[in-house]
């Protein structure tokens, strides 16, 4: 409409007004066009029509009269007969068969099926080549790499492997990279470099946001995920569930109506379902309440007790402690530490913490005589009625500076005394974390050492094929985050 508008305010004579006139009636396939120039038309007819009143000459056309708006009525219906011809052959095939017909005319489909043919082996290839797990192995990552920028690793130099029957913890402040290698292990990333094998039919996830589709009831995410999982017996199944997690209250509304925590167990239900060797929880214990944790502690002993490998994550490190036969400790990507929480807790525990009850005046007297008496005396904290620290004590048997327990007995007894009372624990498993995060940052296992420790990591790197196990300097990067030599 607006080129013909233009044409018709720059165009004078003739010849400008033929192909005014052709392109008007050529536009007249848009419906758009036929309904904006009928519009037009309508009033230029209407200011005709007033200018030649006053001649007293009546050129007045009503707005049904065939030389004004028939073209443009002819075309409306022509274009709505077409539009609905189309549709009706799409709805009922017709084009596709048509298209197939021409397809197999042209022979194009044998050679999509060979293409088929083809990618079919290449997966298998790779699936023979995944499912290189050893004996007992569910699952095993090696030297795992991954920027999201450049330059930057929220993954470095990840080895593990999980046995079948075993739960693995990963432990990590936020920010550490335990959901990147969730991500990793289940597809969603590939690594920069790195291999992960395992075994089929493949890995079972809960990840940390509920996946599940806010539309369905509860009933029906059972069931979908079932038949997902290939169970033939669905009925049962759903019976199970729905008693074991305690849902039945809510097996008909729909999970976008569910509170968090029924949201969150559903999400672990339907993980926890079907026979793949692997499972990975990311965090399956947020916002639950303690009774239904424990619903999901004993899904996890259910999992061990049928062989399937449970690779978890957790804040909360007594659930770790609890939960897994070994764990690893990441900071910023890299594993720090890993061994099962007893040997953690032996090598880098071996703390009491000592709370002394007194006012402040005591506990300034106090810190200066355990300076002398307790030199190993660490993390001092001063409270309004109580003074806590940490001291390491050594095993009878054992050479070194720290004291025996009978020894850190016989000093507290001495240095505490304006202090109403003393109590003495073992320290827990969250102190022991920290102690571990501390002793790696304090060896400058941080980011401001991060280009040696690259070189640290790379010297470290196993000398594989480059076809099968990529390092930094041999292996396949995607994305080009890092120069190869190869
Ligand atoms: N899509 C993304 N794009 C860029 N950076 C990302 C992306 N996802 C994660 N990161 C970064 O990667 C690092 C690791 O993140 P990740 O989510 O794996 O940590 P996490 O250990 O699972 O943390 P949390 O315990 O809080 O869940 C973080 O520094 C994060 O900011």
């Amino acid at each position: 409409m607006g080129i013909i508008l233009i044409l018709g305010v720059v165009g004078d004579g003739p010849a400008w007004d033929d192909w005014r006139h052709a392109l008007n009636q050529a536009f007249l396939i848009f419906p758009i066009h036929a309904l904006g120039d009928g519009f037009l038309e309508l009033c230029k007819n209407y200011m005709v029509a007033l200018v030649f009143r006053r001649y007293d000459i009546e050129s007045y056309k009503h707005p049904l009269a065939s030389d004004l708006l028939g073209r443009h009525f002819t075309a409306l219906f022509l274009v709505g007969v077409a539009a609905l011809i189309i549709n009706v052959l799409i709805e009922c095939h017709f084009l596709r068969r048509l298209w197939q017909r021409v397809e197999r005319l042209l022979d194009c489909t044998y050679r999509r099926e060979l293409d088929k043919l083809g990618l079919l082996k290449l997966v298998n290839i790779q699936s023979i080549f995944k499912s290189c797990v050893a004996t007992g192995e569910a699952v095993r990552a090696e030297n795992l790499w991954l920027a999201y920028r450049r330059g930057y690793y929220a993954v470095r130099n990840v080895y593990f492997s999980v046995q079948r029957g075993e739960c693995f913890g990963l432990l990590g402040k936020n920010g550490a990279g335990k959901s990147t290698i969730f991500k990793l292990l289940t597809g969603q990333l590939q690594p920069d470099v790195g291999q992960i094998y395992f075994e089929q039919p493949g890995i079972s996830y809960c990840p940390q946001s509920n996946p599940l589709d806010p539309l369905l009831t509860t009933t029906e995410c059972i069931r979908f995920y079932g038949r997902l999982r290939g169970i033939r017996d669905l009925d049962p199944f759903l019976d199970r569930v729905l008693d074991t997690y305690e849902l039945r209250p809510y097996k008909d509304v729909q999970v976008r109506n569910l509170s968090g925590g029924n949201r969150r167990k559903l999400t672990v239900a339907v993980t926890c379902c079907g026979c793949t060797p692997t499972v990975l929880m990311d965090e399956p214990t947020s916002d639950m309440d303690p009774v239904t944790r424990d619903m999901v502690y004993a899904t996890i002993e259910q999992l061990l007790l049928a062989r399937r490998a449970v690779v978890l994550t957790s804040h909360s490190v007594s659930e770790i402690e609890h939960l897994c036969q070994r764990v690893a400790v990441l900071r910023a990507g890299q594993v720090i530490a890993s061994d099962s929480p007893q040997r953690l807790k032996s090598e880098h525990g071996g703390y009491y913490s000592v709370t002394c009850f007194c006012g402040p005046a005591q506990q300034a007297i106090l810190s200066r005589s355990l300076s002398q008496r307790l030199p190993g005396a660490r993390d001092l904290q001063h409270y309004a009625h109580s003074l806590r620290f940490l001291v390491r004590i050594r095993s009878p048997g054992s050479l070194g500076d720290a004291p025996l327990l009978s020894e850190l007995f016989a000093i507290l007894r001495d240095v505490c005394v304006n202090v109403a009372r003393f109590s003495l624990s073992r320290c827990r498993f969250e102190t022991v974390f920290e102690r571990i995060l501390d002793s790696s940052e304090s060896n400058g296992s941080n980011g401001v050492h991060k280009d040696q420790q690259q070189q640290d990591a790379r010297k470290d790197l196993p000398s594989k094929s480059p076809a099968v196990g990529g390092t930094l300097e041999t292996g396949y990067i995607h994305c080009g985050y890092e120069e190869t030599r190869t």
